[in-house]
């Protein structure tokens, strides 16, 4: 039925799009060719910018190239037609637009504006001095034998907008489509859970640029003789705002923008304004998406949902709510204690961490046994996050040796040590919204997981249904789901960072039994960061305890609670046990 649903609704388009090409006047067919090139260059818009959080402001330079290979392409009479012609622009535009997000690796939010407006202002002024390749000798762009005419044209261009809007679709669903929310919420997030940061980057750059490449090389194909005038910076810019305004990342809000983009400059002119006022009219109602932080198409969805009372994509699920405490057996589909105990799931030697004068971490030295959970405790400020920070590779300065298991991490990034099997959550919210939970955890599993799967490692932690949507959920509840989502990553070392915060009392006394289960459970290890000293007490066998930046004792619960420097330092000297 899902699979179908995209199905159904690209022969509708094409019902629809034929339709047109055969009841529209021969004014509006030139009209609906245009809605439909500007609806792929927004449709490659919303992934740099709506799904991976990139702004991208030459989005039309991207479309020149297209352009500009298709009227190259037909000089020189290449082989294939109109239609390779098409995909090769595609192609070319696609790796304009990795060089183009190279310096989005490094660069984010005014300073990756003025980066990708330049290289617009650039390719503008170029192209005004090379011109399109025919344009000189009128050599008009030759369209396939099947479409030629005006009419069957724009029938030739809904097909290639519904194949796209179809790619797009699946690509959203797919691996790179949440590593590009993902990277657009957190790098950090992203990383820990051994996705390559630049490798989410440059897939938005490519594909969105792509896209607006056979959207350039439609537009060759419907004016056949292009010139520069209709790539210019200044457009781009419109393009960027109507799809920031309009949400589109959203298939349907593409189609939407793209009619927009042609609708309100006739409307002016029939009105008898200069139709450059449509710039401003998007630049407004820019403005007001960006302050508000919305656009239209998430809140006509909202409206949606709310009318339907339903936080959930595909069904009447409500919010995690406390669920008794598990028993100890594994849920279906994951394997029990496939690690052996015994010997060490990680082992930290000598490890200081420098931040200017402070030493967060001064020559600490942690042993975790495998198949245990060890808590790692201390006043605020002792250096735990900083310890966690460490040995998951986002402090690549620390000194000292770091091993998981016999791997040596020294040197490793973040994204590398979580696919060797180093996972870590996060005191801070980095859990995408913009995901469903089950597309979140599939995505952070790096796996396949199987239906059955997902809903066991779920309701194991008391989670909601795989289709709630994340923004739907509270933050204590998005906590849940991302120690369960690294869960279903199967590590050898989880590391959780303060994973309960946010939770009622209820809920974390259920978190405690499980997270207690989990090595038996899942067999994996476990380092627990926790203030609250009943959950550990309740939940780690092993204990370690930081203070300023220092070991002040290891080892069994027992042993250090009873440690008369851990009582006197961390305690006060107050009875604790
Ligand atoms: N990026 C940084 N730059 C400078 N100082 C830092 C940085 N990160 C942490 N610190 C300092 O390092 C010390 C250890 O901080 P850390 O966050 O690791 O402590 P913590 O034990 O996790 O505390 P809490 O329980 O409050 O989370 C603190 O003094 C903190 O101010």
């Amino acid at each position: 039925m899902r699979a179908g649903r995209p199905l159904l609704a690209a022969v509708a388009a094409l019902l629809v799009g034929y339709t047109l090409s055969i009841s529209l006047s021969g004014y509006f067919v030139f009209f609906a060719v245009s809605a439909v090139t500007a609806a792929l260059a927004l449709l490659g818009l919303g992934i740099v910018t709506g799904s991976a959080g990139m702004i991208a402001l030459c989005q039309l330079t991207f479309a020149a190239v297209g352009a500009w290979v298709v009227s190259l392409f037909n000089v020189m009479e290449a082989p294939g037609g109109f239609i390779v012609w098409l995909i090769a622009g595609g192609i070319a535009a696609g790796a304009v637009g990795i060089l183009v997000g190279l310096p989005a690796l490094r660069l984010r939010g005014v300073n990756l504006a003025v980066v990708t407006l330049g290289f617009a202002a650039a390719a503008d002024v170029t192209l005004q001095q090379i011109q399109f390749p025919g344009s000189k000798d009128g050599i008009p762009v030759e369209r396939p034998d099947a479409f030629s005419d005006d009419r069957e044209f724009f029938f030739f261009s809904v097909i290639v907008l519904v194949v796209c809007a179809l790619g797009v679709f699946w690509l959203q669903r797919s691996r790179w489509g949440a590593s590009w929310k993902s990277v657009a919420f957190s790098e950090r997030g992203t990383a820990a859970v051994g996705q390559s940061v630049r490798t989410a980057k440059l897939t938005a750059f490519a594909v969105s640029a792509a896209l607006a490449g056979i959207s350039g090389g439609l537009l060759a194909g419907q004016v056949q003789l292009p010139y520069a005038s209709s790539f210019t910076p200044i457009q781009s810019l419109a393009l960027y705002v109507l799809a920031v305004m309009s949400g589109t990342q959203l298939i349907d809000m593409a189609v939407f923008g793209g009619i927009m983009w042609v609708l309100v400059p006739e409307l002016l002119k029939r009105f008898g304004i200069p139709q450059d006022w449509g710039f401003v009219i998007f630049g407004a109602l820019g403005v007001q998406a960006l302050t508000s932080g919305t656009n239209l198409g998430e809140e006509l969805r909202a409206a949606w949902w709310t009318r339907r009372g339903k936080g959930t994509h595909d069904g009447g699920a409500s919010p995690a709510s406390p669920s008794p405490a598990p028993s100890s057996s594994a849920p279906a589909g994951i394997t029990r204690g496939e690690r052996p105990a015994g010997g060490l799931a990680l082992a930290v030697d000598h490890l200081t961490v420098q931040f200017g004068a402070l030493k967060a971490l001064d020559d600490v030295s942690v042993e975790v046994p495998a198949g245990t959970v060890m808590g790692l405790i201390g006043p605020n400020g002792a250096g735990k996050s900083t310890f966690v920070d460490a040995i998951s590779g986002f402090l690549p300065r620390a000194t000292g040796t770091m091993r998981l298991g016999g791997t040596h991490l020294n040197g490793l990034s973040p994204t590398h040590r979580a696919r060797l099997g180093l996972r870590r959550t996060f005191q801070q919210d980095r859990v995408p919204p913009s995901l469903t939970v089950g597309a979140y955890v599939r995505f952070v599993a790096r796996r396949h997981v199987s239906d059955a799967e997902l809903a066991d490692v779920l309701g194991f932690f008391g989670c909601p249904p795989a289709g709630t949507r994340l923004s739907s959920a509270d933050i204590g509840t998005r906590r849940l789901i991302e120690v369960a989502a690294n869960v279903a990553a199967k590590p050898s070392l989880l590391v959780l960072d303060e994973p309960a915060a946010g939770l009622s009392h209820e809920e974390h006394v259920a978190l405690g039994e499980r997270l207690r289960t989990l090595p038996s459970t899942y067999g994996m290890s476990v380092v627990l960061i926790e203030h609250d000293l009943d959950l550990v007490r309740a939940v780690c066998s092993q204990l370690t305890v930081l203070d300023f930046g220092r070991v002040l004792a290891s080892g069994p619960q027992d042993e250090v609670l009873a440690n008369p420097a851990v009582i006197k330092a961390y305690m006060g000297e107050t009875e604790m046990l």
